[in-house]
């Protein structure tokens, strides 16, 4: 919780500021019964006007400063803990875009959503309340105790024998709390787990007609999620009946005992109504608390959660010896030897890798599905780092370089065409900074999808909607290769990225590819584009069975023969 709370210190001014006035209202309801006392002890039993007067006039007075430090007081609390928020989840959300993909293994998307939103504002919430209410509480009790024993000391004697008790009951509540909140919090997580799933793929619940079994999974998440919650609230509420009841049994202490002593002559009307008055205010503190203690072991199990973000080291950063000036000119690839596996996996994804890619050549990969085609991509921006052997780039091993140089060389078409809600022009411009228009039309044209746009209702400034769910597939490919070329690229990673376009677009799109003489690297799933390619690599099990081009391969590869025939043999039975 500290490690949080430590993001508060650019507000210690505002937050000084905040308590001070808080302390004021505090020391007002403190002073309080004492001038009620006064008034009744001085002032009405004694029959004198005067006094019932000047005490209700600076009990005025008092009420008037409470009432503007309250006002001024909730001002600050709510600057500072919405700013709080704000630097919180800038500094969580700046932590997750340097994570790799390893550190992503460890939180699910889902995950880092709940603590970016539900669990931070759990803290901010908690933040606001501190400022506001929190230490009140506490102090109101320890003052009101203080300002007891200065009435009296026997009646406050009564008074404060079960406050100890009551501190370290409400200790243990927290504790308790923090780990059922931890728990909760989980809860939550699988609740927006679930409900991201059916959300984004909710086409294909619809087309499988699984809307029941998805509605049954959903409640089910929900069903453990409100247990949890239940649980942990009726742990909470059990303090609120507790607090009060040990609490009036000591304000009926103090009536039967002040008043025994006030028919014996030794203790005033008054102070015995003082007495009562701060028992009942620390009962209200009481109850305070046992809500405070609830929002601030919520509080501490979000704390850790985010932490736990905060602390994550990410794993692909820059090392320390890069050459700060180096940068990819020419897209030479050459894996040297390279194996790669996925972290918590048994067998490695790609093994004893090695190939030269000379540049602006255009290398077409294939291989079954799960052959590590994708992977063998991941490697090249550093998406992922080699376990063992090396990857140049231009003959300098990719870890020497700065990861922001490299990636600024490489233009990357996932498998999954994603495009970000906004207009066209912006989901092909996002691909280079500052991007003018003519590059824009320049990277549609080269992508192939230059006619489409100009068919669009609003031509470049259509709008996308999310995820571009108004384009078709074969749209949304050519799109993401506008983005990528408009980097003018050295090294192009196209992963399945023409699978959706007609033999003719796919063939025009690589023929437009050749002005950028940058090292393509396709991967298909067809011999017709492979043919079109410089070399061919072909893996099998994360190995490199053959490389070369069309021909040689059709003289030394049987597999790549037998993909090549089974092939042809389709398109003749289609024809
Ligand atoms: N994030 C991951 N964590 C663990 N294993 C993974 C991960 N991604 C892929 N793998 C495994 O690595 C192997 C290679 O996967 P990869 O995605 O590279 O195959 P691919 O040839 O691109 O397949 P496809 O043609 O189906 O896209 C597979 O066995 C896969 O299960």
């Amino acid at each position: 919780m500290i490690k949080v709370l430590s993001y508060l210190k650019p507000y210690r001014i505002a937050i000084a500021f905040a308590l001070l006035l808080m302390l004021t209202e505090l020391a007002v309801e403190l002073v309080q019964p004492l001038i009620m006392a006064k008034i009744i002890d001085d002032g009405i039993l004694a029959n004198d006007l005067s006094a019932v007067t000047k005490w209700g006039g600076i009990l005025i007075g008092c009420s008037i400063i409470a009432f503007f430090a309250g006002i001024i007081n909730s001002f600050y609390a709510a600057h500072v803990s919405y700013s709080f928020g704000f630097d919180v989840r800038k500094k969580v959300f700046d932590k997750v875009q340097s994570f790799s993909f390893a550190n992503f293994n460890l939180f699910p998307t889902s995950s880092l959503i709940t603590r970016m939103t539900n669990d931070i504002t759990q803290i901010q919430n908690t933040v606001f309340m501190s400022l506001r209410i929190m230490l009140r509480a506490p102090l109101l009790i320890i003052g009101g105790i203080l300002m007891a024993f200065i009435v009296n000391v026997k009646l406050a004697l009564i008074l404060s024998i079960v406050v100890p008790f009551l501190f370290i009951f409400l200790m243990w509540l927290m504790k308790k709390g923090e780990q059922l909140f931890k728990e909760v919090q989980e809860k939550l997580d699988t609740v927006n787990a679930v409900m991201r799933e059916t959300l984004t793929g909710i086409r294909l619940i619809k087309a499988f007609i699984r809307r029941k079994h998805e509605v049954n999974r959903f409640t089910k998440v929900n069903e453990d999620l409100k247990e949890r919650s239940e649980v942990a609230l009726r742990v909470m509420e059990i303090t609120m009946p507790v607090l009060l009841l040990i609490m009036n049994l000591s304000i009926m202490g103090v009536l039967w005992f002040g008043s025994i002593q006030v028919n014996t002559g030794g203790v005033q009307v008054g102070e015995v109504v003082a007495i009562v008055n701060y028992a009942t205010r620390i009962t209200g503190a009481f109850s305070v608390f046992s809500f405070i203690i609830m929002a601030f072991s919520r509080a501490k199990a979000s704390s850790n959660r985010i932490v736990e973000v905060l602390e994550t080291p990410a794993d692909l950063i820059d090392r320390t010896d890069v050459d700060p000036h180096g940068t990819i000119t020419y897209g030479k690839i050459e894996f040297h030897h390279v194996m790669f596996q996925y972290p918590d996996t048994d067998s490695p994804a790609l093994e004893n890798i090695s190939f030269t890619l000379q540049p602006g050549q255009t290398v077409a990969i294939l291989g079954a599905t799960g052959s590590g085609k994708t992977t063998l991509f991941q490697l090249i921006p550093r998406l992922y780092d080699v376990n063992d052997g090396t990857l140049f780039v231009d003959g300098q091993d990719i870890r020497e370089l700065k990861i922001e140089s490299l990636r600024r060389k490489i233009g990357f078409v996932p498998q999954e065409a994603l495009l970000f809600s906004g207009s066209v022009k912006e989901n092909i411009a996002w691909g280079k900074e500052n991007a003018g228009m003519d590059e824009i039309i320049e990277a549609a044209k080269d992508a192939q999808i230059y006619e489409t746009i100009k068919k669009l209702p609003n031509q470049f400034e259509t709008k996308l909607g999310q995820k571009g769910v108004n384009l078709s597939g074969g749209q949304k490919q050519r799109l993401s290769i506008a983005r990528a070329l408009i980097r003018k690229p050295k090294i192009l990673l196209l992963d399945d990225s023409t699978s959706a376009l007609d033999m003719k677009t796919e063939a025009n799109l690589l023929r437009a590819l050749k002005k950028y003489t940058c090292t393509t690297l396709i991967i298909t799933q067809k011999i017709s584009t492979a043919m079109e390619a410089d070399k061919i690599i072909l893996l099998e099990d994360g190995k490199l069975l053959a490389e070369g081009t069309h021909q040689s391969l059709l003289q030394t590869s049987q597999l790549y023969k037998e993909i090549f025939h089974s092939q042809s043999r389709e398109e003749r039975d289609y024809a």
